[in-house]
């Protein structure tokens, strides 16, 4: 067998490119990790973390690492020129498992990520090497990079092989470039000086979009007492003006008494961005993170959406680094994340529009946020950030709940590859008798599974990530999950080392425990002890997920239908369904 230096290249140590390989890393392959830089980035970036992220987070094995560096229910609020509060966000939900809005401190947590590589035998990460080519071989790709010589005046080059290679090197991406793929969108002219001081001198927690037209600001309070300023640059004010330190102070003096004595970190100045890339993936090559899509930071998503791209293209990879899917399942990564990462950029780039207005529109945009806060369904609009995309895969590996009953498969459904504009409602069972009257609510399928504090017979009141694994679940509400699956099916639940999950409430785990006990395979019993999971089954018209090994719902249906939903999702992922290379801890009981 070809043997290559490591299984994926990846190009780029910032956070997107640590996560990524710490999860290649976590499900046991090898990843490289290559940055030109001498060192992480130290200069101030990301400052929001959703709870989205942590989930990945907390897969990769770092959340306990990176906590220390954040501060959680991190609340926005869009104030006018006069203080006003236009629009707060603070949502309360914590259903994927954490606060959905953390405030953070970009350089401390990508040092954490670059640390957690040191766990894994054969991943690591080198500092000095510029990605100059690119060779996809067909079967491996080679990437070759230059790095300082002995003395410091030589430079030579190094060629690593892999399977495959991923550009994670930012907006200025090497690897786009090379693909040939157009990155598409806009630049906003504004520029923006952004500062971080120590020794906080204002002291409140939170977030404030400063919609002021005079000079549009952020002031944001972060981890470790450290306060982050931004401040909109006006078009006649050049941009090594922040170069002078009373032109800084003068920007300061707004929200500061003496900004002279503050202690500044870092300061630096950028542009807002919002661009896609027009493919993620070329033959061997893929991107992820800000050399796939910029977008401005009003919503903090620039961090986020990269973790996004990470946490699905991880297990893909792993998934054909394995020998358990075929190549083709890593075609989703682009139709799954470009769509949701151009989403998110648009609704960036018009929060932006609001924040940039000046004084005559900004005067309509506060009437009009007066009279959006006059009703509480719209402020709560705000307030719970149901603006923000939340990512809903509607192609990719995930199988709509109405083609699952034989002869019902509607148009659109192709080969199992999924399907387009799903709009699945709930109740919909494929033209079985709709039971759950939700007359326009959305099918599960495509979204991310909640995560709620469960017990099991080995651990009481932990995240259900920690029960369910990193991997497949397939798992029933109140059922045997094994009871519809035959022998064939156990062998794909085997082979793809899904693992079997009853959910059932809390008084009912002991019996459950017991009856399951006989089962023909191994099942996890889940008591529902805040009825978080209840809730969810009770208004859907689903009593089995099929969950991805990033979270994600690939098929709901009705647990007679497990048979059916397991052989979609098969086919949707491009999963192997040959039994030669199975791998599996527990094994299926006889
Ligand atoms: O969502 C957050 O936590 C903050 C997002 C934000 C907004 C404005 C500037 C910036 O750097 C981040």
């Amino acid at each position: 067998m070809t043997t290559y230096d490591t299984d994926v290249v990846v190009i780029g140590a910032g956070p997107v490119g640590l996560t990524l390989a710490n999860l290649i890393g976590v499900r046991g392959h090898r990843a490289t990790v290559l940055e030109a830089r001498h060192e992480l980035i130290d200069y101030p970036r990301g400052v929001g973390l959703d709870d989205e992220s942590i989930r990945t987070l907390h897969t990769a094995g770092l959340w306990e690492r990176v906590q220390p560096f954040t501060v959680p229910h991190h609340v926005v609020r869009l104030v006018n020129g006069t203080g006003q509060v236009l629009a707060t966000n603070n949502p309360g939900t914590q259903e994927f498992g954490y606060p959905r809005k953390h405030g953070f401190i970009q350089p401390l947590v990508d040092r954490e990520l670059a640390a957690g590589l040191d766990r894994f035998d054969g991943t690591g990460l080198r500092f000095g090497h510029r990605v100059v080519g690119i060779e996809d071989r067909g079967d491996h790709v080679a990437v070759t990079a230059e790095r300082p010589g002995a003395d410091d005046d030589t430079v030579e080059t190094v060629t690593l092989t892999a399977r495959y290679a991923v550009g994670c090197e930012g907006g200025s991406s090497f690897t786009r470039k090379w693909m040939g793929v157009s990155f598409e969108g806009k630049s906003p002219s504004t520029r923006w000086v952004v500062v971080d001081v120590e020794n906080d001198p204002i002291g409140t927690p939170s977030v404030y979009l400063g919609a002021d037209p005079r000079r549009p600001y952020v002031s944001i309070g972060l981890p470790q007492g450290v306060r982050r300023w931004e401040f909109m640059l006006h078009d006649d004010e050049p941009t090594d003006l922040c170069d002078d330190r009373a032109f800084m102070h003068s920007l300061l003096a707004r929200h500061v008494p003496d900004p002279s004595a503050l202690k500044i970190i870092n300061q630096r100045t950028f542009t807002h961005h919002g661009r896609v890339a027009s493919d993620f993936r070329k033959g061997r090559v893929f991107i992820a993170g800000d050399a796939a899509h910029l977008m401005p930071v009003w919503l903090g998503q620039g961090w986020n959406s990269g973790i996004r791209d990470a946490t699905n293209l991880a297990w893909k990879l792993t998934a054909v680094l394995a020998g358990d899917a075929d190549d083709a399942l890593l075609d989703t990564y682009t139709v799954e994340r470009r769509k949701h990462a151009a989403d998110m950029i648009d609704v960036n780039m018009a929060a932006g529009t609001v924040m940039k207005m000046g004084r005559l529109g900004g005067k309509v945009r506060d009437v009009a946020a007066t009279a959006l806060n006059a009703v509480p369904k719209w402020k709560s609009y705000f307030t719970e950030l149901r603006f923000k995309p939340m990512p809903r895969y509607a192609a990719g590996v995930v199988v709509d709940q109405a083609d699952l009953t034989p002869g019902r498969a509607r148009a659109g459904f192709k080969n199992g590859t999924g399907f387009k504009n799903r709009t699945g409602f709930k109740g919909r069972t494929g033209g079985l008798a709709p039971f759950v009257d939700s007359a326009g609510e959305l099918s599960p399928v495509g979204l991310q599974f909640i995560q709620p504090r469960v017990s099991t017979a080995d651990a009481t009141d932990v995240l259900l990530d920690d029960v369910t694994g990193d991997w497949w679940t397939l798992a029933t509400w109140g059922t045997d999950p094994t009871a519809f699956l035959s022998a064939d099916d156990l062998d794909l639940v085997r082979r793809h080392r899904v693992k079997l999950v009853s959910f059932v409430p809390e008084t009912q785990r002991a019996w459950a425990e017991k009856r399951y006990a006989d089962s023909p395979a191994p099942v996890t019993v889940v008591g529902d002890t805040s009825g978080a999971l209840k809730d969810w089954f009770d208004v859907r018209a689903c009593g089995l997920v099929l969950l991805r090994p990033d979270r994600f719902v690939a098929a709901a249906s009705l647990t007679r239908q497990a048979p059916q939903a397991l052989a979609a999702v098969c086919r949707a992922g491009s999963l192997l369904t040959d039994r030669t290379t199975a791998v599996h801890e527990e094994g299926v009981r006889a």
